[in-house]
This record gives structure tokens, C-alpha cells and sequence, in this order.
């Protein structure tokens, strides 16, 4: 009988009302506030599952859109499961598709049923619905599903997003009524509401009721001004129950990963440090880092001097600049697993500052250093 998903409240930074926590899962638990991996399509861009263990990440991200359209969630079913096709034995949260429609397939038409699309792979005339959305999760076996909704897209019309989140609160009664395993309650809801505080409200409000494991905060980080973000999180967070965990979806810039757990939230995502190292950017305890650079042609020091991870101890910025200007894919290991670690690393500070009372000070100290608007 698998255990359902809870959340352990650890304590609360007496400076930053930021939590200290522990999410507890049928793949074992992590601490939070926890920055999530990502791992679109079964893998963590060039990682094994051993380097996405070793640099400390306890949960990882995986897709319903995409394993839907290749390699099917049939496939995966038949292989024993997401876990036993990657080889990865700890958690896995999916992603319910819905955002991943719109921000890939062709001429998609939403109605109440839900989205008709094409895939962006074939072209194929394909659908998902929140039934849908679940069977394919229950196929893959992931310990945290996400109920299927729409992320309006930013800006929007009051009207537009007021008739989308009310439709998303209807999907979620769907997904529930849905969910094979009834049992282990391993669905959160998304919350959505555009940055109307309103709807933000009516939003919480229905889902709440429904009364999920954990809920996630949707339809941010798509365009608006970061203030608008934490505009959004100052009202909507304190509307969720304070014993379930809190996921902001596609979060992941430093600045905004130390912002969002002085808000309360406890689990985040972002395809940021996977992304933007294949282009050799890489995110230092100084700002960020463009290898490319002619200056760190002949920089035979670490990529960070402050870094303890593999790339850092083993590699200079010169040999990596050469292997990225070469093209060649052990640079985009180098500065994937030096990304993925550095935020590692990054929420084992915030957590360390919450237990010791001081995240705010720890802001400060680390946006004096970093910069304080990385995107
Ligand atoms: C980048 N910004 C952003 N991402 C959002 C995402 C995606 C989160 N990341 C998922 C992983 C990426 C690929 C595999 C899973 C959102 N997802 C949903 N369902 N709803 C949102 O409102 C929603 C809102 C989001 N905003
Ligand atoms: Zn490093």
C-alpha cells in the first residue's frame, strides 16, 4: 500500500517566515524549500541518474506531454513504469501537459472537454483532457501528478483568465474523480487566477476545498515583471494550507528561488540551469559566467572558485571554453552539472539560513555578490 504524499513542517525563519520542511514520498523524501531538476523527455539533459543523485537533488521533473508523444505512455507502462524505464529510484513529480500544449503544438483548440493539438513532432491531430492527463501519469507511475490545467497566457483580459481558472477548478474535480490511485493522493492542483488577486482568491478557494496533498502555484513566470510575481505570492500563498506542500512551477533564477521561499513556497522548477548551459552560461557565486568570453580563453582557473562540484575541482574555464566553442558534448556535462549543483547547493544555504533564523541576511549577502537580477 503506497503512503500518501505529507509534508513535514521542520520550523519557521523567525526573520523571513520562510519553512523549513520535508516532503515525504513512495521514492523517499527530500528537504525544502528544494529545487526540482528537470528531465523532460526521461533524463536531466546529458545527466545519469548517479550525477543528478550525487549533487544532492532528492526529485525530479518529468513531462506527461512529452512521453505521451514520444515514446508513448504505453511503452513506458509496459517497461515497469517512468522510474524503471530512466533508472532513477527517487522522486518524480510530472507535469499535466496543459502548459506544454501552449507553449508547443500547433493550432490548439481548448474547450471544457479539453485541448485538441497537433504534435509539434509529426503534426499528429492529438487530445488532452484532465481523464487523459491521468491515465498517462498513472502510466508513467510518477509519486506527484499534476492535475491537468491552463495557464492563460500573460497578458490576458480579467474576462479571459476569470472563465480559464474557473474551467482549470472544474479540470481539477475531473482529475480527482479520475485519479486510479485513489489511495496515495499523489495529485496536487494548480492554482490560477493570472495576477488578479480575486481570482487568485475564488481559485484557492475551490481547490482548497477539494482538499489535495499539495498545491502548486500556477501561471506565473510567463512574461510578467518579477514584482508582479511576488505581488502574487504575498496574497496567494497564505491562502494555501500551511501543512501541504507549496510548488511554484517554472521558477528557478536564483534572486527568485530566495524570493519564493521567503514566501512560503517549498518546491520549484526551471528548465534555467539545464538551458542555459548548453550555451556555456553558467550561473557563479559572482553572476553569471558566458565561457564563450575571449577573456577566459587562457583562465586555467575553476569555473568558481567557491565550488566544490566535479566540473569545479577537476577543470579549468579555458578547458571548457575550448570544448564548448568545439562543440563538443563533455563541455555541456561540465557546465550542466556545475548549473545543476551550484543550485543545489544554493537551497542547501537557504535552508541552513531558515534553521539559523537569518534568510533575509542571506539575501542580501548573495544579491550584494550575484547580481541582483539574473533571468
Ligand atoms: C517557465 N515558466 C513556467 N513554467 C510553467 C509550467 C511548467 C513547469 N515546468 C514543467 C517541467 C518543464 C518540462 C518538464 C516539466 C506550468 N505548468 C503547469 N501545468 N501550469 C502552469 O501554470 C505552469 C506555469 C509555468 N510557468
Ligand atoms: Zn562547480
Amino acid at each position: 500500500m503506497r503512503m500518501a504524499i505529507t509534508y513535514e513542517h521542520i520550523k519557521t525563519c523567525k526573520q523571513s517566515g520562510a519553512r523549513l520542511g520535508r516532503v515525504h514520498t513512495p521514492h523517499g523524501s527530500f528537504d525544502t524549500p528544494a529545487f526540482m531538476p528537470v528531465g523532460t523527455q526521461a533524463t536531466v539533459k546529458t545527466m545519469s541518474p548517479e550525477e543528478v543523485k550525487e549533487m544532492g537533488a532528492g526529485i525530479i521533473l518529468s513531462n506527461t506531454y512529452h512521453l505521451f508523444l514520444r515514446p508513448g505512455h504505453e511503452t513506458i507502462r509496459k517497461a515497469g513504469g517512468l522510474h524503471k524505464f530512466m533508472n532513477w529510484d527517487r522522486a518524480i513529480l510530472t507535469d499535466s501537459g496543459g502548459f506544454q500544449v501552449f507553449s508547443l503544438s500547433e493550432n490548439r483548440k481548448i474547450s471544457e472537454e479539453g485541448v485538441e493539438f497537433r504534435s509539434h513532432l509529426n503534426g499528429d491531430k492529438l487530445f488532452l483532457s484532465p481523464e487523459k492527463a491521468m491515465e498517462i501519469q498513472n502510466a508513467l507511475g510518477s509519486d506527484i501528478m499534476m492535475a491537468f490545467d491552463e495557464c492563460p497566457p500573460y497578458p490576458a483580459t480579467y474576462e479571459y483568465v476569470k472563465a480559464s481558472t474557473e474551467r482549470t477548478s472544474r479540470w481539477a474535480e475531473r482529475c480527482l474523480a479520475s485519479h486510479a490511485r485513489k489511495d496515495d493522493q499523489g495529485l496536487f492542483a494548480i492554482v490560477q487566477g493570472g495576477a488578479f488577486e480575486d481570482l487568485r482568491k475564488q481559485s484557492a478557494a475551490d481547490l482548497t476545498s477539494m482538499d489535495f496533498p499539495g498545491y502548486a502555484i500556477g501561471g506565473l513566470s510567463v512574461g510578467e515583471p518579477k514584482h508582479v510575481m511576488y505581488e502574487v505570492l504575498d496574497y496567494t500563498t497564505p491562502l494555501l494550507p500551511q501543512h501541504k506542500p507549496r510548488y511554484l512551477m517554472g521558477v528557478g533564477s536564483p534572486d527568485a528561488l530566495i524570493e519564493g521561499s521567503i514566501r512560503g513556497i517549498d518546491m520549484f522548477d526551471c528548465v534555467l540551469p539545464t538551458r542555459i548551459a548548453r550555451n556555456g552560461t553558467c550561473m557563479t557565486s559572482g553572476g553569471r559566467l558566458v565561457i564563450r568570453n575571449q577573456k577566459y580563453a587562457e583562465d586555467f582557473g575553476p569555473l568558481d572558485p567557491e565550488c566544490s562540484c566535479y566540473t569545479c575541482r577537476n577543470y579549468s574555464r579555458a578547458y571548457i571554453r575550448h570544448l564548448i566553442k568545439a562543440d563538443e558534448t563533455f563541455g555541456i556535462r561540465l557546465t550542466t552539472y556545475h548549473n545543476l549543483h551550484f543550485l543545489q547547493e544554493l537551497m542547501k544555504n537557504v535552508r541552513q539560513a531558515i534553521q539559523e533564523d537569518r534568510l533575509l541576511d542571506f539575501r542580501d549577502e548573495f544579491f550584494a555578490r550575484y547580481g541582483l537580477n539574473d533571468n
